[in-house]
């Protein structure tokens, strides 16, 4: 991401609008926001939902209340779908709605106002919309807020709103409680699969990243031709998703096929990013995702991402590689900047990590 964008790119990094000002104006559909994938034209298509998404009761896989029903269930959805929904966290409904309300307070602010926190040309951190990275890229129909939100010294408050008021405070709050969580997460991860309770957060770091992302979806007039978010999987090692409680669009590809993921209004989704996939040697799937539209209300939702030390060496546990499971693998180190090389590329980035 350091690569300063080529003066084509960048000029049209400057004109690109956001996506909310164009909701509310648009009369013709811009042409780089037409998505051109194999279900172009048919986004909208009725699909199932999942309903076989694990829901897990964290307060069951922290030991001494740990119970073997739990593990299977975590190590079931994470190795099938690649996600679960958590329970049971820790953190009550009326925080987790002042988390949302933050959020949606944000993007409901004039744009002048948020225009204060623009990301620049080049950087990933702030308000805006897609990282322009080639000429020929499909936008998505989102604004977002993206932020570092731990360690601590690598906050830049500059692109922290000031309102609404409460914002910093919820959201210092929320990064707490879900650096907890994560701790609790990665060592049932590795007991759930008969490892060393240690192994994948020793690999995460003391000092892992985790960057937050505030997504906002504004009514889309043509659902049929417009992604959200295109199909992509997470290069984080897991992502926390707090969704909005009311209006669905996430969708998750499993076998080929596009699943809704339902919400569930007190839980938080918990999805394994690239590199639990490589940790794990593949048996932990990282899942391909996107986000629809939706032609009459508007979506927000909040997802942050934990992100190993960038000096780690990220590879498959050695327990985890045998004779009838061969090492899938290999070891990388600094996997976003792998990670945008290939998405910029239109590749799935995992593949660069294969054997
Ligand atoms: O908004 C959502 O439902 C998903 C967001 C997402 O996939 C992401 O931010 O990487
Ligand atoms: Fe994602």
């Amino acid at each position: 991401m350091d690569e300063s964008p080529t003066p084509v790119i960048a000029e049209l990094e400057v004109l690109a609008k956001s996506v909310q000002e164009l909701s509310l104006k648009s009369e013709k559909l811009p042409e780089n926001f037409i998505y051109r994938g194999c279900d172009g034209g048919l986004l909208d298509a009725p699909l199932p939902v999942v309903h076989e998404i694990p829901v897990v009761d964290l307060s069951l896989l922290t030991p001494p209340s740990e119970t073997i029903e739990e593990l299977e269930k975590l190590q079931s959805g994470l190795s099938s779908w690649g996600c679960i929904q958590v329970v049971n966290h820790g953190m009550t409904s009326s925080f987790l709605d002042q988390v949302r309300q933050i959020t949606k307070q944000f993007f409901e602010l004039p744009m002048e106002e948020k225009k204060k926190y623009s990301r620049e040309i080049g950087d990933i951190e702030g308000y805006g919309n897609d990282m322009i990275l080639s000429e020929h890229q499909t936008l998505d129909w989102t604004d977002r807020l993206y932020l570092t939100i731990y360690p601590e010294d690598h906050r830049r408050f500059k692109f922290w709103p000031e309102n609404p008021k409460a914002f910093s405070e919820v959201l210092k709050e929320y990064t707490e409680k879900i650096r907890k969580l994560t701790e609790v997460i990665f060592k049932a991860m590795a007991r759930s699969l008969n490892l060393e309770e240690d192994c994948f957060w020793n690999q995460y770091g003391e000092r892992a990243i985790m960057n937050a992302r505030f997504n906002y979806y504004p009514p889309c007039p043509w659902p049929d031709l417009v992604l959200g978010i295109k199909p992509h999987a997470d290069g984080s090692a897991i992502t926390f998703l707090l969704q909005d409680n009311e209006v669905e669009g996430l969708q998750i590809c499993k076998d080929n096929q596009w699943f809704k993921v339902p919400i569930v209004p007190h839980a938080l989704l918990v999805n394994v990013g690239d590199q639990v996939e490589i940790m794990s040697n593949g048996i932990l799937k990282s899942p391909v995702h996107r986000v629809v539209t939706n032609s009459e209300k508007e979506r927000s939702t909040v997802a942050v991402f934990c992100i190993p030390e960038p000096e780690k060496e990220i590879g498959p546990i050695d327990k985890l590689v045998n004779e009838s499971r061969p090492r899938l693998y290999k070891t990388v180190k600094s996997y976003v900047e792998i990670y945008f090389e290939h998405y910029q590329q239109g590749k799935r980035p995992i593949d660069a990590a294969k054997i």
